[in-house]
């Protein structure tokens, strides 16, 4: 039987564009769609099917923004598979997105203008909402609902004498900055998107703490700059297509402006085909692409800058030595995974007491 693959927000941009890479490179692939919108979702399959008229591609419906979307699909997996080889945690949102020209302008001539031009750090807030579960849209959608669908799908990832991979698109606007672990929801904050990929970066951390003696395996990769429904909120498609020459020039500089769905989704396709011992859990794989255009995949270290070390290592005399620098990362991941865990814990309790109240 072939290899079970689970892709959440398959059905546009870097999601579909990994999905077509996976089928063309294993036709015995068993592909699964974890799609919000059913009839996007089918339209999906649909284009997957005529590249690929003998895979085998199903659809689940799920929104995971939605605890009770993520434990009904995560339900229904389990009942379809015995298995789960690569769960790709790919949906993601960047609501009403703001880009800050002011900033943009003087970024241009401030010597930094091309970490500004792969991070977008400083240009981007958002106007975040609440779901109906009463959480911050982005964190449930980009952060939380996939962690609830990683401890949901337990049973089918973690086999005796099997490896799995869990698989996140981070993002290189995942900042320290924009993070705190005394707010992991972001409500008082407007970066709620840079603050739930730095999140998924820690997260993996965790989750690679506690799973890995049972074969599974979390990592991060960062898509680059791609032209998406996301990135099609931010600036509409015609200035986009405008300034599409300024960017393949700007690639001579940068080698994250990937641009394509398809190079996009080149990290997510080489971690495929990766041994999950060998990989670094320490690393973020970054999809580039030069500029003569070739894709690569390299891995570049999670940004360990948090101001935590800094504050600690600038304080005389200092009480780490800078070979602390890990073991500090690791107790903040550590203490995101708590404090997720203890989130869980009060989501279930909630929709328990519902699913009561509606019995009674
Ligand atoms: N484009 C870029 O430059 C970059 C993108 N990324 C990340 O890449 C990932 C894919 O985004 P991208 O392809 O660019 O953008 P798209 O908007 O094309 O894709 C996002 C996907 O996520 C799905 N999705 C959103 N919310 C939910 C939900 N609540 N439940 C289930 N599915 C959901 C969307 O479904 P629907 O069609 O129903 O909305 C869509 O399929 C995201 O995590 C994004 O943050 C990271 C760095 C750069
Ligand atoms: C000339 C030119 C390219 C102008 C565009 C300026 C900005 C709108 C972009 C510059 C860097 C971009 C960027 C993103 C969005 C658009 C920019 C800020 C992302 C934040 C989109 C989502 C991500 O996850 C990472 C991207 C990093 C770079």
């Amino acid at each position: 039987m072939g290899k079970v693959v689970l892709v959440t927000g398959a059905n546009s941009g870097i999601g579909l564009a990994l999905c077509e890479r996976l089928l063309s490179h294993d036709a015995q692939l068993q592909l699964c769609l974890g799609c919000r919108n059913m009839q996007r979702a089918e339209a999906a399959k649909h284009a997957l099917l005529v590249s690929h008229p003998k895979a085998q591609v199903s659809i689940i419906q799920l929104d995971v923004s939605s605890v009770h979307s993520v434990l009904r699909a995560a339900q229904e997996i389990r009942h379809r598979y015995n298995r789960l080889d690569y769960l790709y945690l790919n949906a993601g949102i960047m609501p009403n997105p703001h880009v800050d020209y002011k900033a943009f302008y003087k970024g241009l001539f401030s010597g930094r203008a091309i970490h500004m031009f792969s991070t977008g750090e400083g240009l981007l807030t958002q106007k975040d909402t609440l779901t109906s579960d009463g959480l911050q849209k982005v964190f449930a959608t980009n952060l939380f609902g996939h962690f609830l669908l990683v401890r949901e799908l337990e049973p089918l990832l973690c086999r005796p004498g099997c490896s799995s991979q869990v698989i996140w698109t981070s993002s290189s606007n995942a900042q320290r900055s924009a993070f705190c672990l005394d707010d992991i929801q972001h409500k008082g904050g407007v970066e709620p998107y840079s603050s739930s990929k730095y999140a998924s970066d820690l997260l993996s951390l965790a989750l690679n703490r506690r799973y890995n003696s049972q074969g599974v395996y979390s990592s991060v990769i960062c898509p680059g700059l791609v032209m998406t429904n996301l990135t099609y909120g931010i600036l509409p498609s015609f200035l986009w297509t405008l300034i599409m020459p300024l960017m393949w020039l700007l690639r001579m500089f940068t080698n994250t402006f990937t641009l394509m769905p398809y190079n996009g989704a080149e990290a997510l396709f080489w971690l495929f085909m990766q041994k999950p011992e060998t990989l670094d859990p320490l690393a973020k794989y970054h999809s580039l692409t030069s500029g003569l255009g070739n894709n690569y995949t390299q891995p570049r270290k999670v940004s360990t800058d948090n101001y935590v070390i800094l504050t600690l290592c600038l304080q005389h005399p200092s009480p780490f030595p800078f070979h602390f620098k890990m073991d500090i990362d690791d107790t903040i991941s550590s203490a995101l995974y708590e404090k997720l865990l203890a989130l869980e814990h009060t989501v279930r309790m909630k929709l328990k007491d519902e699913d009561l109240g509606h019995t009674s």
